[in-house]
């Protein structure tokens, strides 16, 4: 028997404001499936759709066409909320996964209550505090022993850090990654990427990444998924994506689509 997968996107279409002058064809018939514990990393031009698609996985945007499936279920018409207890999600902004005047402890309570809506649990018990140590102690970045400090004076790399230790509390089974390493200066962003992988290894976690740095979907992940104008362009898993160099990719980007490359920050990536 096939392996029921983790997400499945079964030609989606998304289209903003329809029907007008201003018309945007964001996602066309785009189909894409996950397996359980596999990672794919999404690159593509400006534009390309990338973030669309996984805002729509989250049920942040609902489909214009097409179906969402979460563990071979059909989620399409559930909104966001619905899908939290399956589904992490980090993007960009290191302020936005985490409240900034609350402690770190604070903060990792709120995460372990997430999909406990009908208990009303005290929020930093003494057993929770020993598994937050211990949960923040794999980031090598010493949080562990600043428990009580406010997450509004961690860097933006602790932030993001913190905000994967969150992530991966309530045992979700997807994990959706857009550009969670952008606003980072490459030492901090290649800490948080071997944090993200050991986060994604350890709890077997299906992983959607959205990223600029052409190079990190090449080292990190099982599958490299090109995006252009809607649609996927190039998919190439591993051994042959671990093969794979930025600018092969570049001239592979130009062979299926018939255009330069744009994506200034791919361009411009460390
Ligand atoms: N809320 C919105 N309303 C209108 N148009 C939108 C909206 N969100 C995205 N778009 C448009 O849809 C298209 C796809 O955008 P999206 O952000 O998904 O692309 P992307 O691949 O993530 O781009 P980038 O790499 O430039 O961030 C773009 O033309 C964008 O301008």
């Amino acid at each position: 028997m096939n392996e029921v997968a983790a997400v499945t996107v079964d030609a989606v279409s998304q289209v903003y404001f329809p029907g007008t002058a201003n018309e945007v064809r964001a996602l066309r018939r785009l189909s894409l499936s996950i397996a359980p514990n596999e990672w794919v990393a999404v690159i593509g031009s400006n534009g390309a759709g990338k973030s669309t698609l996984l805002r729509t996985v989250a049920g942040l945007e609902r489909p214009l066409r097409g179906r969402v499936e979460l563990n071979g279920r059909d989620v399409t018409s559930w909104p966001e909320y619905r899908r939290a207890s399956i589904i992490a999600r980090i993007d960009q902004d290191p302020g936005a996964s985490t409240a900034p005047t609350l402690s770190i402890e604070e903060n990792l309570a709120i995460a372990a209550m997430r999909g406990e809506r009908r208990l009303f649990r005290r929020g930093v018990t003494a057993a929770r505090r020993k598994a937050f140590r211990e949960a923040l102690a794999v980031c090598n970045l010493g949080l562990e022993d600043r428990l009580q400090a406010p997450v509004g004076n961690l860097s933006g790399g602790q932030r993001q850090a913190l905000g994967l230790v969150m992530a991966t509390l309530t045992g979700p089974d997807v994990l959706l990654l857009d550009e969670h390493t952008s606003a980072l200066d490459p030492k901090a962003a290649a800490q948080v990427m071997e944090l993200t992988n050991r986060q994604v290894r350890e709890h077997r976690l299906a992983t959607l990444m959205v990223t600029h740095n052409m190079q990190h979907a090449i080292d990190y992940g099982d599958r490299l998924v090109m995006m252009h104008r809607g649609q996927i362009v190039l998919d190439v898993t591993n051994p042959a994506k671990a093969q794979l160099t930025v600018s092969r990719l570049i001239d592979r980007f130009h062979e299926v689509s018939g255009e330069s490359f744009s994506n200034d920050r791919s361009l411009l990536a460390p």
